[in-house]
């Protein structure tokens, strides 16, 4: 059993009675889950109150990311290059149906009812002029009665142009985080606390369906809740956005593939998360705006707002949870950018499958001649660094579906590391960063604003967030057959409290995402390569020469010649890591330790059989036990 997703326009609207119905019969059918230990498993409990190490409040955290200097020129007002203080309209879309569905994707489900919204900026004078549905008398800013009140809209804002996001971004007021125009024009931001993923929090509705269809248990990083618990959280986040002066609502694509893309509208309470998925998703023409319809997958961030940590399931004050029932999602207590593209990548992961479309954590570009090549591997081995290659078109940098048709980009932009980004290095990110790109959690100097990407004070996990349509070859599918090759890698993650390389196993080299068990994902991965005739090259972007401590990571210049010689058909002893190492014995050391890891991680997955058919299992393991 699976739930019916429709891909066409769908025109109707959420039909007001499926909340609170839905909910009790939630209730009825799915007995509260207590998780192992009265849900104190260790598995999943964990404390984020400990004192932070950089920093212990916001305003230490605002100076980390300020660098002192002496002032060279004076400072014109806040309004560096790019920034014009324009506001206005931006697309002429059917503003009261975008309202009207606004209006019930923020409709409480204790009280039924939509909030009463506006579109436009509450500080601009000439948004107000352009409202559709505006009131003739509009309510004063300071009713707190959420019935009483109005909140105001901001509809797939952009970030140049005639809009008002460079007022909005710069009129956030002092209680919230600012973004900072630095000296490129890229807004510079913090996201907070949580400066990486939180998957420790990270829950997924456990109902009669998912039940089934998901992975679960040992090794799944999906946790799960219950419906009635997603329910709670859901009307936390609505009611926290709902009393907001104003919200940021994006409707926006997944996936370059037209018939496999889906409908998604992140509603959020800062600019900053507006613009990060501006760029990261897929921005629809004006037109295809005025016919969005009805989302098929809504995001709730509400931020900084933490969860109850009195609720059932909450081990932190962050949550987020993933309702693939209800098609939602809810973010609280992180202002961490990524956590709400890698949840929509959870969605895909969930429903690409279902059409024998392989979702894939990898980058992905193409040779001139349409050679195609993908690039997987764990956070931080490089897919966006190296799919990144000048002489070769990019796909995409991190999340790709590889169909019967093609490879295509899930996304509408890039998500780049950029701790120690270098001009010389890599320089087509390094140009990336412009107006209109995020920056999350850079340290800048105070006065010149120039961005210094060696300083690691907020975090190692430094962003960069800038659209595809960045490069000048607007290519995000790569349609042909010809032949594929495949790169896998191995380092440590961007996850809260990773800080060093550590020896890891992640399923598919994205565990963390994945929805279905991972061995459905290898199952296609083989039957695709062997299709497509797709050649795999293991290579190692991580530590050479010897282990971490001794060894070093190996020059980015090496591997990209390492790339550019498989490409060109360089014959493979001379990529024997072996080669590299000094010390032979202590190679032979290391890489039967490692053979030995691989095999007890391989252990979890034996018992899972594909279908019927456990022949598949079988082959893999014969493969493992044979390779020692
Ligand atoms: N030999 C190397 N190959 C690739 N990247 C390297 C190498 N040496 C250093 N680096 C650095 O490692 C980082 C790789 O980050 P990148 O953004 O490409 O990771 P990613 O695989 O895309 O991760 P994520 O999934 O988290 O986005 C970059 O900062 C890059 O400069
Ligand atoms: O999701 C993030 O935080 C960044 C990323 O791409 C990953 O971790 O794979
Ligand atoms: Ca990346
Ligand atoms: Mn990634």
């Amino acid at each position: 059993m699976f739930y019916a997703w429709k891909w066409r326009e769908r025109e109707t609207k959420i039909p007001v009675e499926t909340s609170v119905s839905r909910a009790a019969a939630a209730r009825d059918a799915l007995p509260r889950i207590t998780t192992e230990k009265g849900g104190k498993s260790t598995d999943v409990c964990h404390d984020d109150t400990a004192p932070r190490v950089n920093f212990q409040t916001i305003d230490e955290l605002h100076s980390l990311q300020k660098k002192r200097s002496a002032p060279t020129t004076p400072l014109r007002d806040g309004s560096a290059s790019g920034v014009s203080g324009t506001s206005g309209p931006t697309t002429p879309v059917s503003s009261e149906t975008m309202l009207q569905s606004v209006s019930a994707s923020l409709a409480s489900l204790t009280r039924e009812t939509g909030p009463k919204l506006i579109r436009g900026d509450p500080t601009s004078a000439a948004n107000v002029a352009h409202v559709p549905v505006t009131p003739t008398s509009l309510p004063t800013a300071d009713v707190s009665d959420s019935g009483l009140k109005f909140t105001h809209i901001l509809h797939n804002l952009s970030p140049a142009g005639n809009n008002p996001l460079n007022v909005t971004v710069l009129n956030q007021g002092p209680n919230l985080i600012l973004i900072v125009v630095t000296s490129t024009g890229a807004l510079a931001t913090l996201s907070g606390a949580k400066t990486g993923r939180s998957p420790k929090d990270k829950r997924v509705v456990k109902d009669e369906t998912t039940e089934a269809e998901l992975w679960w248990g040992k090794g799944s990083p999906n946790i799960e809740m219950d419906e009635q618990t997603f329910l709670v959280n859901r009307e936390r986040a609505v009611d926290y956005l709902n009393s907001l002066d104003k919200v940021f609502v994006n409707d926006q694509y997944l996936n370059w593939d037209p018939e496999n893309r889906i409908k998604v509208r992140i509603v959020s309470a800062r600019a900053y998360h507006s613009l990060f998925m501006h760029n990261m998703c897929i921005r629809p023409t004006p037109e295809e705006l005025e016919n969005f319809g009805t989302p098929d997958f809504t995001i709730y961030n509400a931020g900084k707002f933490p969860c109850n940590r009195f609720t059932h399931y909450m081990t932190s004050s962050t949550s987020v949870d993933i309702n693939l029932g209800r098609r939602e999602m809810v973010i609280l207590g992180t202002q961490y950018a990524g956590e709400m593209k890698k949840g929509l990548f959870g969605v895909m992961h969930y429903l690409m499958p279902k059409r024998k479309i392989l979702s894939l954590h990898s980058g992905c570009n193409m040779g001139k001649d349409g050679d195609v090549a993908l690039f997987f591997g764990l956070s931080g081995t490089g897919k966006t660094t190296l799919s990144t290659d000048h002489n070769r078109y990019l796909i995409g940098d991190d999340e790709h579906c590889w169909s019967e048709t093609g490879v295509s980009n899930i996304e509408g932009g890039c998500y780049a590391k950029c701790i120690d980004l270098a001009r010389e290095k890599e320089p087509d990110i390094w140009n990336a960063i412009k107006f209109g790109t995020v920056l999350e959690n850079v340290v800048f100097d105070e006065h010149t604003r120039e961005v210094d990407y060696t300083d690691k004070s907020v975090t190692e996990n430094t962003r960069a967030a800038y659209p595809m349509s960045t490069f000048r070859t607007r290519r995000y599918r790569a349609l042909d057959h010809t032949r594929r090759t495949g790169y896998t890698a191995l380092v440590a993650g961007t996850e809260e409290g990773v800080k060093e390389p550590r020896a890891t196993f992640s399923a598919c080299f994205g565990a963390a995402f994945i929805m279905l068990h991972p061995t459905k994902y290898a199952a296609m991965l083989a039957e695709k390569m062997q299709a497509q005739g797709a050649t795999g090259w293991l290579v190692n972007t991580g530590w050479s020469g010897g282990s971490y401590g001794s060894g070093s990571r190996i020059k980015l210049a090496y591997t990209r010649k390492i790339i550019d010689a498989i490409h060109s058909g360089v014959p493979s002893e001379i990529l024997e890591p072996i080669n590299a190492w000094e010390d032979k014995m202590a190679y032979e050391d290391t890489l039967l330790k490692l053979a030995g890891l691989f095999k007890s991680n391989f252990e979890t997955f034996t018992s899972h059989k594909i279908g019927d058919d456990g022949k598949l299992t079988e082959e893999i393991l014969q493969l493992v036990l044979t390779s020692e």
